[in-house]
């Protein structure tokens, strides 16, 4: 019950001050993940160019980097820009998406994970693939399930020291000693592209409203998509009436709903 609770008070404590997020996505999320950031209460920029990123990230209450649509100039912008996060003291969320695909893409994860994130949110292929094992990702989708990740996650996180997030039918959570799972959701979201994406920015969000406490923040932002997911999902005809009305749901849900509808268990 204890996180039940901690969940609605985390989401009344951002919406009361909207948090500044500087998220460096990818060109297929931009549009989404702006909107779900609105909508969640939270305010996002979209800012990744090489000349400023660095710059902006001192300014901003979290940074988000995702690699979903990488090129040079990019990478240059995301390790600027978690860079000056790190020494500024601003937590930082990386999402590497597909980083096990190409060579360019393995080595950017690489030099970005060097730069210490404070949590890392991927799906169970890029997770697995992260911490060294064999997973069976295409391209940016996950073919792996949630659970064959767990101990790829506690590796990750023991390893970098940060948290590590796993989303999927039911989400995990962990620090390496500490683990949730996170249940809710529905089997609509992963046909509608770049939720993860955008899910990594809302993430990012939770941090920037209680900075010392990354693991909880993002169990507070898994849940906020498991409930407004799920009852988006409850209505919705098919990948289209889900997008809008999970946006809807988002910006609808209080914190006594989510603190009542969360189901979060101790892993
Ligand atoms: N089958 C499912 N049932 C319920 N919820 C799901 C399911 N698959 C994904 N989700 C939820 O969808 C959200 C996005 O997670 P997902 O693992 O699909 O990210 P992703 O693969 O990185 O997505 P993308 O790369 O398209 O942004 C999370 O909130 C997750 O819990
Ligand atoms: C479809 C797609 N391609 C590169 S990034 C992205 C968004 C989902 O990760
Ligand atoms: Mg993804």
């Amino acid at each position: 019950m204890q996180d039940q609770t901690t969940v609605g008070t985390l989401l009344g404590a951002m919406r009361a001050n909207p948090p500044l997020v500087q998220c460096i996505t990818n060109f297929v999320a931009m549009n989404i993940a702006a909107n779900v950031m609105l909508a969640a209460g939270a305010s996002p920029a979209m800012v990744h160019a090489e000349e400023e990123a660095g710059e902006f990230a001192a300014i901003s209450g979290a940074l988000t980097v995702n690699i979903g649509t990488l090129s040079a100039g990019w990478l240059a912008g995301m390790l600027a820009a978690a860079q000056s996060a790190t020494q500024a003291g601003k937590p930082w969320v990386l999402d590497p998406v597909a980083h096990y695909a190409t060579a360019f893409r393995r080595k950017a994860a690489a030099q970005l994970l060097e730069q210490q994130p404070t949590i890392v949110r991927g799906n169970a292929s890029e997770i697995i693939a992260l911490a060294g094992g064999a997973s069976h990702g295409q391209g940016v989708d996950s073919r792996d399930p949630v659970e064959l990740a767990e101990v790829a996650a506690r590796q990750l996180a023991e390893r970098h020291g940060c948290v590590v997030a796993v989303t999927g039918v039911t989400d995990f959570v962990t620090d390496g000693p500490r683990a949730r799972r996170i249940e809710g959701g529905s089997s609509l979201m992963p046909q509608v592209t770049a939720l993860g994406c955008s899910l990594t920015c809302l993430v990012g969000a939770f941090a920037a409203a209680v900075p010392d406490n990354p693991f909880d923040a993002t169990v507070a932002a898994l849940a906020v998509f498991a409930v407004a997911g799920e009852q988006a999902g409850a209505a919705a005809d098919g990948p289209g009436s889900f997008s809008w009305r999970f946006l809807d749901a988002l910006a609808a849900l209080d914190a006594d709903t989510l603190s009542a509808k969360a189901r979060i268990m101790t892993a």
